[in-house]
């Protein structure tokens, strides 16, 4: 994913809101001594999974709706990927390309066993019709054919992915420049290869291209580790939980800034530990203690991407 490294690095070169302190990578770096702890995908046990062509469509409609949980307090990424589980196991048809074309607002509701409207619901709605009447057209009704037409590329898929389902392309204009961050679209690609472990569906050669997701958690936990820096009319913006305004320069330096500062810690950790680690092994870490810290302040966007 060359766009979204080169573009994230080239905001983070003129950012003014969001500063890297490649000092504090330094010090998160030696403090774990090169060892980003190990966290399996779904740890959570909360994922739907059986190790073939249904698993893959589970997961593209997982990411197709997974973004912006945070407007209803209750609600988080768990419910999303149980209630989908849940729904499956009870009905295996229930994501197929046909049904997804014609499910409603109450319906997705009552899908996931939500009791109330979901956050930017008619756009989750929207996004799901989408999915399934583009599967329909062109992959035969199946994410699995979307996937074996990438040919075990990352890199590939992502491309098919945006080009075929405009709802995953997730960029942003900064300063002129068109800012690749393409959170939903490379989580799936991620998501595939910790499911199946790197085999089948989740096979790919180039997984090592794959950046963080820019979602409202990871950049959380780098400003408390003192790895991202944001200037004093942002900070108070986020502790009394204003919203920011979707492709503002802060959300934008936000993302991208969190993409560049991983990358910086990635390539430190790989030449001063002589690793091999990947962006998406630091992101499930951040992740993970993001969301088991709840007293954690992020930023709040309403989007479709994250
Ligand atoms: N960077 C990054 N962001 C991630 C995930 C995941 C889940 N990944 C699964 C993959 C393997 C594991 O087993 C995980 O279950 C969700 N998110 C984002 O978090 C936010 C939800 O937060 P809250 O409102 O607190 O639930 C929202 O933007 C959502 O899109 C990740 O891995 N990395």
């Amino acid at each position: 994913m060359e766009a979204v490294r080169a573009s994230a690095a080239w905001v983070a070169s003129r950012s003014s809101h969001v500063t890297v302190d490649l000092q504090e990578i330094e010090k998160a770096v030696d403090k774990i001594q090169g060892n980003v702890p190990k966290i399996e995908w779904d740890f959570e046990g909360i994922h739907y999974f059986d190790n073939g062509p249904l698993t893959v469509q589970y997961l593209f409609v997982l990411d197709a709706l997974n973004f912006c949980f945070w407007p209803d307090k209750d609600l988080s990424y768990d419910h999303l990927a149980s209630g989908l589980k849940l729904a499956l196991e009870k009905d295996k048809t229930a994501l197929d390309a046909d049904r997804l074309q014609n499910y409603t607002g109450p319906q997705l509701r009552q899908l996931l066993n939500w009791p109330r409207p979901l956050p930017i619901e008619e756009e989750r709605v929207r996004l799901l019709h989408e999915v399934g009447l583009e599967l329909e057209r062109n992959f035969g009704g199946q994410a699995a054919n979307l996937v074996k037409s990438a040919g075990n590329s990352a890199a590939t898929l992502i491309e098919l992915i945006t080009r075929h389902f405009p709802g995953f392309r997730d960029h942003s204009l900064y300063k002129g420049h068109q800012v690749f961050l393409y959170k939903r679209a490379q989580i799936f690609v991620a998501d595939l290869w910790g499911a199946f472990k790197g085999h089948n569906y989740g096979e790919f050669h180039d997984i090592n291209s794959i950046t963080i997701f820019a979602d409202y958690i990871v950049p959380a936990v780098l400003r408390e580790l003192g790895i991202l820096k944001y200037g004093s009319n942002l900070s108070c913006s986020i502790d009394s939980n204003s919203e920011i305004v979707p492709g503002s320069e802060e959300e934008v330096e936000i993302r991208a800034c969190s993409i560049y500062a991983v990358e910086k810690m990635r390539e430190l950790i790989n030449k001063k530990f002589g690793k091999q680690l990947l962006s998406i092994d630091i992101d499930l870490w951040l992740w993970s203690c993001g969301v088991q810290n709840m007293a954690l302040s992020h930023h709040r966007t309403l989007s479709i991407y994250y």
